[in-house]
């Protein structure tokens, strides 16, 4: 294959990985086949590469259905698809491609479906008779397509850690509030959120893997992914509005930025907060003041844009915390009403903090 960016090819496999997934024909047919004990070679298109390495075998041209795959499967010698994989090509085609292309399959049909991907760029799919497993060759790697009980132990074990982080970040979180309303922030507290919130998208990221694998059988993982994730991307912008130092620009500071740390690095609560961007003279303890942008979100019935304006006008919380209904209505779009509704609403916060023990 050409050269791939690792997103592109991750891509891709995701691609293959939901077209094998359950409930997609191409999966029913080739569960048959392993039901039935046979064995199978199946090449997902046809281009001029994949023709130079067939010989012999049938041209059909029908269209593809899960029981003509399998019938088609009892013949020796491998299956090619339409480039749509709408459409059986040949059956009982015998493969030969370069065989001094390296490849650490022993079996000669598994030898022959690493080797026609990697010489065509072309997925290849393996049942083997003698393992009952399903495989995917692409890009020069050869990835299991595991039954749906043995993703879904995984991906509940990956869940009910993720029902942890949420959990975690919804501590941290409030105690954040609870420290924004004494003004008593420091680094630390804000790396520790981004961290968590950093932690729950590289499980989201597996998880969605997962969902993809499982096809028909991933709805409910999706929906409970859905619940577990919302909000995070928002609770990392607001968090960026209120914390981004003066001298900063938006490119420079970013959550997203974690990213690019290692899963142990991303515990160092100074290189999470170095890598998010907070400046050489900010340490850990160093005490910061948050702009207001998160409170005023949480508030209902302020849209958006006012809360933003809101924000902007009075420049930190705690000046707006000072601020009396009639400062408010100074705030272009802000009427009584409305100032009221945010000095009620940021009273109410002032109260829960009070209420809360900071740890
Ligand atoms: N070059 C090839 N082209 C097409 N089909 C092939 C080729 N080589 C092997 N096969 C198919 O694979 C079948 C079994 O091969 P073999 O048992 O050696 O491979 P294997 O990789 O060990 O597979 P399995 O795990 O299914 O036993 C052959 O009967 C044939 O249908």
């Amino acid at each position: 294959m050409p050269d791939i960016t690792p997103a592109e090819r991750q891509a891709r496999l995701r691609r293959y990985q939901a077209l094998l997934a359950p409930g997609t024909p191409l999966r029913e047919g080739l569960e048959r086949i392993l039901h039935g004990r046979t064995g199978a070679l199946v090449v997902l298109g046809n281009t001029r590469k994949v023709e130079r390495v067939s010989t012999g075998g049938f041209g059909l041209d029908v269209q593809f259905t899960p029981t003509a795959l399998r019938e088609l499967a009892k013949m020796d010698g491998g299956i090619v698809l339409s480039s749509d994989f709408e459409r059986i090509l040949a059956a009982g085609v015998h493969f030969v491609p370069d065989g001094t292309i390296p490849t650490v399959e022993t079996g000669t049909r598994h030898r022959t479906a690493d080797r026609i991907a990697q010489q065509t760029g072309i997925p290849v799919v393996t049942v083997s008779a003698s393992m009952s497993t399903i495989a995917l060759f692409l890009d020069g790697q050869r990835h299991q397509i595991e039954q749906s009980e043995q993703i879904l132990s995984r991906a509940n074990q990956a869940l009910a850690t993720m029902t942890r982080y949420r959990e975690r970040l919804g501590e941290h979180t409030r105690s954040l509030s609870t420290l924004e309303v004494h003004d008593q922030v420091s680094v630390k507290d804000v790396t520790k959120v981004a961290q968590r919130i950093e932690m729950i998208r590289r499980l989201e990221s597996e998880l969605r893997a997962y969902v993809a694998a499982l096809g028909v059988d991933g709805r409910l993982l999706q929906m409970q992914l859905y619940e577990l994730t919302q909000g995070v991307d928002d609770l990392a912008t607001l968090l960026e509005l209120d914390y981004r130092p003066e001298q900063t620009d938006e490119a420079t500071f970013r959550v997203g930025a974690l990213e690019q740390l290692t899963s142990t690095e991303l515990l160092e609560n100074l290189v999470v907060a170095r890598t998010m961007g907070f400046p050489d003279d900010h340490h850990l303890e160093t005490r910061i003041s948050p702009r207001g942008h998160r409170q005023i979100a949480h508030l209902d019935r302020i849209p958006s844009m006012l809360g933003r304006r809101v924000v902007e006008h009075f420049g930190s919380l705690q000046a707006l915390f000072g601020a009396k209904t009639s400062d408010l209505m100074e705030v272009d779009g802000i009427g009584e009403g409305r100032a009221r509704l945010v000095r009620e609403g940021l009273a109410r916060v002032a109260e829960s903090a009070y209420s809360d023990r900071v740890d």
